[in-house]
């Protein structure tokens, strides 16, 4: 593993996750666009292309800024840049049909960094899988493979946190997953009443549970940042169930309920922070949509449930199971 001082990049991309006014650089950017494939260095910053959007589809480029210098590095193929405080780290997991080794590999190779880099608060994953809920060539379906490999990483590293996540299909490109980890700022997961935690699912969905949060709260820095909570990919499911099978209105509608919950006084209070949030205190929403002819309903829903200044991206993309239709992340201003 490399790292070294690099000069400032000229020019920038636009953001939408959104930062501190006085950020100066870019740590990292995920291209939401028509091609995936491993990370690249652009500007000397990691680059992630992730294959979401089709044809005519607007490219949707999320780029996260730094505090402070800059340092990068490789470390088994994850692309990374830190500035003190946050660690941006990107990866290209490997063909989804196999993606099960690869899946370990690239999990190991995450949880080395963090520590070697020592950023030990890790607060957001993000995994795009292509065709995440066919069938391997072994039989098994594609995310129940990535969620065995996943849980081997956790339980070789020993690691029992488990970050807010997103575990969503791709149109190509095979499985990547990006994450942001902190230095100081400690991270509360949380989970929701409402909902099974995804580490408790029974066997029924696949031989290893899925491993992440409902949403992280990063604490408020010293800097005077404030607490922010990373909500995890949000979907039509109460207790561990998928509900309203087939109906997407209603699916958006139980998600939406779903994340009021995970966000809100009573929950936040539950795990111990004191502070509130609503949906209408969301940024940076992507709204992952299985079916394009569903787009309508969806983004009338939740043009009425998030704020005025809420930026969504929607992408046609499917949900890590098959009868979801809809699933929606955020993160509160
Ligand atoms: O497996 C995940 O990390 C994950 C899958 C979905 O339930 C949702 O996107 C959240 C996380
Ligand atoms: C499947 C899904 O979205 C979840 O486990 O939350």
């Amino acid at each position: 593993m490399h790292s070294k001082e690099i000069p400032r990049p000229t020019g920038t991309l636009p953001i939408i996750a959104e930062h501190p006014a006085e950020a100066r650089e870019l740590l990292g950017t995920v291209r939401y666009g028509a091609e995936g494939g491993p990370p690249r260095w652009e500007h000397d910053r990691p680059v992630l292309p992730l294959h979401m959007t089709g044809a005519g589809d607007r490219e949707v480029v999320e780029s996260w800024p730094a505090m402070g210098p800059v340092r990068t590095g490789e470390h088994r193929g994850l692309l990374f840049a830190h500035d003190g405080a946050v660690l941006f780290a990107a990866g290209h997991i490997g063909p989804s049909r196999t993606c099960r080794d690869d899946a370990e590999r690239a999990y190991r190779a995450a949880f080395e960094l963090v520590e070697a880099l020592e950023y030990p608060h890790v607060f957001r994953m993000w995994n795009t899988i292509a065709g995440i809920t066919d069938r391997t060539a072994a039989g098994t379906e594609v995310y129940a493979d990535f969620c065995a490999g996943r849980a081997q990483a956790f339980e070789n590293a020993g690691r029992v946190d488990m970050a807010a996540a997103t575990g969503i299909g791709a149109l190509g490109g095979g499985a990547s997953f990006y994450f942001l980890a902190h230095r100081s700022r400690t991270t509360v997961h949380l989970e929701n009443p409402l909902q099974t935690p995804s580490s408790e699912y029974p066997a029924r969905y696949g031989p290893r549970p899925p491993r992440f949060a409902r949403a992280t709260y990063l604490a408020p820095g010293r800097d005077g940042e404030r607490g922010r909570v990373y909500v995890s990919g949000t979907a039509s499911i109460l207790d561990h169930r998928t509900v309203h099978s087939g109906e997407v209105a209603a699916q958006t509608q139980v998600t939406l309920a779903n994340i009021a919950v995970l966000i809100g006084a009573e929950n936040l209070t539950r795990h111990g922070i004191d502070e509130r949030f609503g949906l209408e205190d969301l940024r940076a929403v992507k709204v992952y949509v299985k079916r394009r002819e569903d787009l309508p309903v969806v983004a009338e829903l939740c043009g009425e449930s998030f704020g005025a200044r809420t930026d969504i991206a929607y992408f046609v993309v499917d949900v890590c199971r098959r009868d979801l239709l809809v699933e929606i992340e955020g993160i509160t201003s």
